[in-house]
């Protein structure tokens, strides 16, 4: 992703790159670069600590990395108000089609009796469930629970270990991890005698890069933390 996003930005008339930080370089050299936007696709274990090593840097950053909790964003938001002007908007799916896939789903969720995630990628993601399945569960758990909707029905009393894949908020997230893909997400629902399935895929990752550069530009006027590209596109 930082190559993919590096070559956006030199191909963006308005943006201009002024440095390409991998790990293991210096956060200290963060003030002589002059950056005003920085954007974060790492891993979960450096990202948080990139983002307040930028808000302290006085630069806005953009993250797309995943492995956030609701403690570590509040670190961000608590961070945040002590650097009036920065903005960091943190999205799970900059893909546009994922990001309405994720929000249609949020829209359907209270129709149905049953709902299922299936996020399928390629094999050299070090994480599971991806972002944008773990941020559409939890959307559809909540929208289910607003509607009043009860736990989805669920028989099964004997299974190997994992069979029913994770429990994101009473929602079923299955992982593939399978040599050739991208990243795509499947969301299932059910009713008697229908079923309703969402599907987004990214085919390559250049389908990131308009909702990257929209972030880049975007995050300046926005101070404070920003999750989800929705918000930016007024959908959120
Ligand atoms: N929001 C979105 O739309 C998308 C999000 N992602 C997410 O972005 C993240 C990165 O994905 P991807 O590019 O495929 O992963 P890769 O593993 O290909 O790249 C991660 C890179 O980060 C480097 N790195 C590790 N630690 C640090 C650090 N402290 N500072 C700077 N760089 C560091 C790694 O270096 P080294 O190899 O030397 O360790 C590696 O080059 C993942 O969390 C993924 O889920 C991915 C695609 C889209
Ligand atoms: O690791 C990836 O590739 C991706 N990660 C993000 C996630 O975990 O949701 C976004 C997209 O699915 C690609």
């Amino acid at each position: 992703m930082g190559r993919t996003v590096v070559a956006a930005v030199e191909g963006a008339p308005d943006l201009t790159l002024v440095a390409a930080l991998d790990a293991g370089d210096e956060l200290a050299v963060l003030p002589s670069l002059r950056a005003q936007v920085a954007v974060d696709f790492t891993v979960p274990s450096a990202t948080e600590a990139n983002v307040h090593a930028l808000i302290d840097a006085g630069v806005h950053a953009v993250v797309g990395t995943t492995g956030w909790t609701d403690e570590s964003l509040e670190r961000v938001r608590a961070h945040l108000t002590r650097a009036p002007g920065i903005g960091v908007v943190i999205a799970p799916n900059f893909a546009l089609g994922a990001v309405l896939a994720m929000t249609f789903a949020a829209t359907a969720a209270r129709y149905f009796e049953s709902a299922e995630v299936i996020e399928l990628h390629h094999p050299d993601k070090v994480d599971a469930p991806s972002g944008t399945a773990r941020h559409t569960a939890a959307a559809i758990a909540a929208a289910r629970a607003d509607a009043g909707l009860g736990a989805v029905p669920d028989a099964t009393t004997t299974a190997l270990e994992g069979a029913r894949g994770a429990d994101v908020d009473g929602v079923r997230v299955h992982s593939v991890r399978l040599r050739g893909l991208v990243a795509h997400e499947e969301i299932l629902f059910g009713n008697p005698g229908e079923q309703f399935t969402i599907r987004h895929d990214s085919f390559d990752r250049v389908s990131f890069m308009p909702g990257v550069l929209l972030a880049v530009r975007a995050v300046g006027g926005r101070p404070g933390l920003t999750v989800g590209l929705d918000h930016l596109l007024d959908l959120g």
